[in-house]
């Protein structure tokens, strides 16, 4: 796409702290009403760029576009953006209903369409019951949801959300994480969201835009980037574990589920290239088993259902051709 039709574009836009380069020509467009997920290891730049579309920063070259007009040096409070942060930041002295309602005290809206407005954003998030409670009264989910319902109560240009999922344990992020995915196809509203965990983004994104020391190593809808990323920095990222010359593909990644493992004996699989190797470990993980084979000096790991494997034995291990990436070397 051309950015044309998007609600935020970015630019060229770069941010320097001193000799460190946060975020470094970064283009990128988010569609009306879609979900982009900027994603990537610690340090990439993730969080600066939100803070540079919600106007907490300022780029040190190139423009933000926000429903069409330059917001590059507009203050925070003029960009119509609704945020959540990792802690939430409810205000604990008030109300649910109070902490969802705050935003649109603040610009003054009439008090009979902040509690339409409150109640509907209630009503979206699934705590219409607890709008007299505290925060403190609340679980981590829930007080997850009042801030979103905070942020969705103004409504946002822009919805940004940084790692929101990031304090739940591991099964309320899960939860959650469906939960935010109904919320946003529901609302309908735009939404960036910040995390370092592939499955959220894969789960959620209709963008995902994946950085790499600030600059965007692969960007698009998660089913075309996960079979086929770009780079070797992209695959490993995407959990892709294996990295091996293979005869007329050359660099591949393939991934361990994909690996079979085949009797030493077996003869060489149509579709597919093979090479013999040792199992050097096995890991017993519940549902499978990951095997640690040495093939000819380099490591391939594959994670087999079945195991009657052991340490030691020769196998033959195979990289079926449709499961095999090619990268650049
Ligand atoms: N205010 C600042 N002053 C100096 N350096 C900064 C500042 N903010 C960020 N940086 C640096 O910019 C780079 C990008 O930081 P940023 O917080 O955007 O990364 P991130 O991808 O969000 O990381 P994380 O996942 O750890 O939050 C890092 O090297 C960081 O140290």
């Amino acid at each position: 796409m051309d950015g044309s039709d998007a609600v935020v574009r970015l630019a060229a836009v770069s941010r320097r702290f001193g000799d460190v380069t946060a975020v470094d020509g970064v283009d990128l467009a988010v569609p009306a009403g879609s979900l982009t997920a900027l994603l990537g290891p610690s340090g990439c730049g993730k969080t600066t760029t939100l803070r540079m579309i919600a106007g907490y920063e300022r780029p040190t070259a190139g423009q933000i576009f926000i429903d069409g007009r330059d917001a590059t040096t507009l203050a925070p409070e003029k960009r119509n953006i609704g945020m959540v942060f990792q802690s939430y930041a409810l205000f604990p002295h008030l109300t649910v209903a109070k902490n969802v309602g705050f935003g649109l005290k603040v610009r003054g809206v009439a008090r009979e369409e902040i509690r339409t407005r409150v109640h509907a954003a209630l009503e979206l998030v699934g705590l219409s019951d607890l709008s007299g409670r505290r925060p403190r009264e609340l679980s981590g989910g829930q007080q997850q949801r009042v801030a979103l319902a905070r942020a969705i109560a103004i409504r946002p240009s822009v919805l940004l959300l940084d790692e929101p999922l990031s304090n739940l344990d591991a099964r309320l992020r899960v939860q959650m994480r469906a939960e935010l995915a109904r919320i946003q196809r529901e609302s309908g509203i735009t939404t960036i969201l910040v995390t370092h965990d592939q499955e959220e983004a894969l789960q959620l994104a209709d963008q995902m835009v994946i950085l790499d020391s600030g600059r965007v190593a692969q960007a698009g809808h998660p089913r075309e980037i996960f079979p086929a990323p770009a780079s070797r920095f992209v695959a490993t990222f995407l959990g892709y574990e294996n990295f091996l010359t293979l005869p007329g593909r050359g660099l591949v990644t393939i991934r361990p589920e994909h690996v079979e493992v085949l009797p030493e004996s077996d003869p060489d699989p149509d579709g597919g290239q093979s090479r013999p190797g040792t199992i050097s470990h096995i890991t017993y993980r519940g549902t499978d088993s990951l095997v640690t084979l040495d093939v000819a000096g380099e490591t391939v790991l594959a994670a087999v259902k079945d195991s009657d494997l052991r340490e030691g034995t020769r196998v033959r291990a195979v990289f079926p051709d449709d499961h095999v990436v090619s990268l650049p070397s």
